[in-house]
């Protein structure tokens, strides 16, 4: 039996993975997730979701393993998670009727040292928000853990206008993408796809 192990601390993505019918483990990888300035987001993407494969590959060598990060680019700035409400509501009003690009780099690390990465990109626009909207989102605690100061999945959907790509690309990870690539690096699906 193959062992499966997503390296995240992230609950979005163990319940994403657990969409696809997997039985896998869980164990948070504790990396650095500064980048090089110079980097794309795609780059900084797969830079960092191999990071985090990397970590739990190497204290389990016989497993596959599943990494992954998100981030979103507004005006060619990368925003990450913001570390205050003052950050979170620059970020809101800066995201406020216009549109950017959620990327979700993924790593996948199989049982033999393979290593692939891959990311995938959505479009999402925003409502033109009110002061009021913005600062009633940021009381409800949401934008904390998340890329872009929101969550689309949650009480964040109703920032949204518009999407182009994957869903699940913004929620932080592409699943329909990492299911086939799972299987192309050697990976015995419990199904027939
Ligand atoms: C834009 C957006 C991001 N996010 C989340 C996905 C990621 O969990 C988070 C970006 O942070 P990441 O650093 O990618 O992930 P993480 O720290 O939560 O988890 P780990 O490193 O252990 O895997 O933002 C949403 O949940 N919904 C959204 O709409």
């Amino acid at each position: 039996m193959q062992r499966l192990i997503l390296a995240s601390s992230s609950p979005r993505r163990k319940e994403l993975l657990e969409n696809l019918h997997l039985t896998f483990e869980i164990s948070s990888s504790n990396v650095d997730e500064s980048f090089d300035a110079d980097l794309s987001p795609k780059q900084a993407v797969m830079e960092l979701a191999a990071r985090k494969a990397r970590f739990v590959s190497n204290r389990h060598q016989d497993a596959f393993v599943i990494g992954s990060d998100t981030v979103v680019v507004l005006g060619g700035e990368i925003l990450g998670k913001p570390a205050s409400k003052e950050e979170a509501f620059h970020m809101l009003k800066g995201l406020s009727g216009e549109t950017h690009s959620v990327y979700t780099g993924v790593s996948i690390i199989s049982s033999t040292n393979k290593e692939i990465q891959f990311y995938e990109k959505t479009d999402v626009t925003f409502w033109e928000l009110s002061l009021e909207e913005i600062e009633t989102y940021i009381r409800s605690g949401e934008p904390f853990d998340k890329a872009g100061g929101y969550g689309i999945q949650g009480f964040g959907s109703f920032l949204v206008r518009e999407i182009k790509g994957d869903y699940y690309t913004v929620v932080g990870l592409p699943v329909s993408r990492t299911i086939r690539e799972l299987q192309k690096a050697g990976f015995i699906l419990p199904y027939k796809m």
